[in-house]
């Protein structure tokens, strides 16, 4: 044996170990077993799709045989189909540090889970507007250049419909985002910005980003999709304006599971949110003709639940019982440093360049790294068990779920990542013919 391939092995066996070690210290580990995975596959896109918890599973088929199959119409008060928006709100509100308190005083909701992220962008957006365009006076909307594109469209259609002198959408490189607020001053209506960016997993500065839009009189909305259910978020103690979250992702509520909705609960006798449905009314079963809206959060609601979906989800949330945010966001940054580690130290990895930020504290839960194969590399891993995603153009990403992922996880995906990269599997015509989804 070479004296590199003898050191190669060695820092193999060291990081075998490590993951052994690191297991049994695991505070949350237990966490695991509230999830059915599938055998042989090893599950890094938590980020894009959550894994199925047993709870939401057994839900379901509760939801559908008993609940709609036998009580039919009376679930909605028997089964409190009608309560769980605010009830599923009232559990994702911990999770994002809203204070409130559904059951005791339902006024004090700011949470509530509903339609998607686009349509509740949609609905802030307009709010904010509605709120704080100072007579026209203030017309900009501030985002980042490298948002989720869903984000920018959305301000896109609002523009289709009231003009872009209205809000016009001003967009900067993440890292500029703090000079652009100074300079646009007192023409911001609102700054919109993902926390985490979906591709390199780069984090704002919440609360210094959001002081500072406050500073300038403007509003914040903030897209939670990937921080939620994996890192604090504070929004109360930041003094967030607006926020939105995805239900499928780190809260494992399954494919196009609801989103949510975070309106600070100073703003809410004010604000005017467009999407005007029965749902939202403040009585909605009086029938009125005439539309008013809910004094609270609810004016959020448009029309009726997705009641399968949003009741997966309540399950799904069982997850985060008795575990605090920061712990899931410990290992979070352990797991994220223990893959970048081991890329590092691998000799075969050489030909992957990293590509988010440096340091566990400034990502989310999720590592990028460029490859010009990286989509053929990417099916050749998931034909090995290891599912990661593809990001066009050239990303191969990693996500990494604190709750049901474990070191020997991370270990097995590293040596199946140097194999097919020592191998050249990607090299292969099956993982080179692209699909509809990546
Ligand atoms: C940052 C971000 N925002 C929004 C979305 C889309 O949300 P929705 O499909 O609920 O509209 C995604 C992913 O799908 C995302 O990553
Ligand atoms: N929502 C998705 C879908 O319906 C199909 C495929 C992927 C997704 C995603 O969630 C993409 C995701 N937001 C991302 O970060 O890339």
């Amino acid at each position: 044996m070479s004296e590199n391939s003898k050191s190669q092995h060695a820092s193999t066996q060291s990081h075998a170990a490590s993951a052994i070690a690191r297991d049994q210290q695991d505070a949350i580990a237990h966490l695991r077993d509230h999830y059915e995975l599938p055998e042989d596959t090893i599950y890094l896109d938590g980020n894009s799709l959550g894994a199925l918890p047993k709870a939401a599973k057994k839900r379901a088929l509760e939801v559908v045989e008993t609940q709609w199959g036998k009580d039919l119409i009376t679930s909605w008060n028997k089964h409190a189909w009608i309560d769980l928006p605010m009830n599923v709100g009232d559990r994702i509100a911990p999770l994002i540090g809203a204070k409130q308190d559904v059951k005791n005083d339902p006024a004090s909701a700011q949470v509530i889970c509903c339609d998607s992220i686009s349509v509740n962008l949609f609905k802030l957006l307009c709010a904010a507007l509605s709120l704080n365009s100072d007579d026209g006076k203030r017309t900009k909307i501030l985002s980042q250049c490298d948002n989720f594109p869903t984000d920018l469209y959305t301000v896109e259609g609002l523009q289709a419909l009231i003009g872009s002198g209205k809000c016009e959408l001003v967009l900067c490189e993440e890292e500029e985002i703090e000079q652009k607020i100074e300079e646009l001053g007192d023409s911001l209506i609102t700054v919109m910005l993902t926390h985490v960016n979906f591709r390199s997993g780069y984090i704002h500065n919440l609360p210094k980003i959001t002081e500072l839009a406050h500073q300038h009189g403007a509003l914040v909305i903030w897209d939670l999709a990937h921080s939620a259910g994996v890192l604090p978020v504070n929004v109360d103690e930041h003094k967030v304006d607006f926020a939105v979250g995805c239900g499928y992702k780190y809260l494992n509520g399954g494919p196009g599971a609801p989103a949510f909705v975070y309106a600070a609960k100073r703003h809410h006798a004010k604000l005017q949110q467009p999407l005007s449905g029965w749902m939202g009314h403040a009585k909605p079963f009086d029938f009125a003709v005439e539309y008013q809206a809910d004094s609270g959060i609810k004016q959020f609601l448009s029309g009726t639940p997705s009641v399968i979906s949003m009741s997966v989800l309540d399950a799904a949330l069982s997850v985060f019982d008795d575990v605090s945010i920061q712990q899931v966001r410990d290992k979070s940054m352990a797991l994220t440093s223990f893959f970048q580690q081991a890329v590092e130290d691998a000799d075969d990895l050489k030909g992957l360049k990293f590509a988010s930020p440096a340091l566990p504290e400034q990502r989310g839960s999720q590592l990028a790294y460029t490859h010009d194969k990286a989509y053929a590399l990417c099916q050749a891993l998931i034909s090995k068990g290891i599912v990661a995603d593809f990001r066009a153009p050239d990303i191969i990403r990693f996500g990494f779920s604190p709750t049901y992922l474990s070191f020997q996880d991370i270990f097995q995906s590293i040596e199946t990542l140097k194999q097919v990269m020592r191998d050249k599997t990607y090299e292969l015509p099956e993982f080179n013919r692209k699909q509809a989804v990546t």
